[in-house]
């Protein structure tokens, strides 16, 4: 039996555009509702979500198969995307990368040898259903999903030379990273910052890979929609919780 199908992986090769959502609280039962909400894909996130290992455990399992959990790991270390990948995410976002070699070097993190450089524990893990998967280590590989953050200007600059990288799949422009390091903090609608953005996101697609982006904007996530964008988040659960309830007060 092989490691389990990555859906969001395949549905991005073939192109076709998937809706998610930013879930940033760190509880498993707001995961779990997000999950059942409809949304193709979830970010379980790890960078600036209140989540330890143990947390994102949790909304694993909450998640289930209701929803695709991508889980955004807090940086690149080779040791915390190893664990990541042992509690059984297939898909990771990597945050802030600036050049080839550390693309390079993720990709090597995310694969078994001989490609790579993952440690093989998963005998004993929940991404083999604790060793009950009998080929996982020999089908894993093809069916983790990488994606890369790139959200500064020295990452804009690398971009084509993290193109080049074999291994990734898709790559996520992080407007609000960006827009700060441009000199635009607080707005990712800045006409520079969206020009950048624009012109990554076409330049991503060119090459081959998945273009993804979170914004809440409805008019600019059509725009990144129309524009063929294969994983475009547009909300959170905190913003979402937030406006429903301003919303809801303001009633009374
Ligand atoms: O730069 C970005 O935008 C992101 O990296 C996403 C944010 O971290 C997300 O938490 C929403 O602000």
């Amino acid at each position: 039996m092989p490691a389990p199908q990555n859906r969001f992986k395949s549905r991005l090769r073939a192109g076709e555009t998937q809706i998610g959502l930013w879930v940033a609280l760190g509880d498993p039962s707001v995961a779990e509702l997000c999950a059942h909400a409809g949304f193709d894909w979830l970010v379980i996130d790890g960078e600036h979500g209140p989540n330890g290992l143990r947390d994102l455990l949790a909304q694993l399992r909450a998640v289930g198969q209701a929803s695709h959990p991508v889980v955004r790991v807090k940086d690149d270390d080779r040791a915390g995307i190893k664990q990541a990948l042992d509690i059984g995410a297939q898909t990771l976002l990597v945050p802030i990368v600036e050049s080839g070699e550390q693309a390079a070097e993720i990709v090597r993190s995310v694969l078994y040898p001989p490609k790579g450089a993952r440690g093989v524990g998963a005998a004993l893990a929940r991404a083999s259903g604790y060793g009950s998967i009998p080929d996982y280590l020999q089908t894993a590989d093809e069916q983790i999903c990488l994606l890369l953050q790139v959200e500064t200007v020295r990452g804009m600059e690398a971009l084509d030379d993290i193109l080049a990288v074999e291994g990734v799949d898709g790559i996520f422009v992080g407007p609000a990273d960006l827009a700060a390091d441009m000199g635009h903090r607080g707005n990712p609608g800045a006409p520079e910052v969206q020009a950048t953005i624009i012109d990554a996101l076409t330049r991503i697609r060119a090459a081959g890979r998945a273009a993804g982006i979170l914004t809440s904007d409805k008019a600019l996530a059509q725009s990144y929609i129309d524009m063929g964008c294969e994983f475009v988040a547009v909300g959170s659960d905190a913003g979402a919780l937030m406006g429903a309830l301003k919303a809801l007060r303001a009633q009374y």
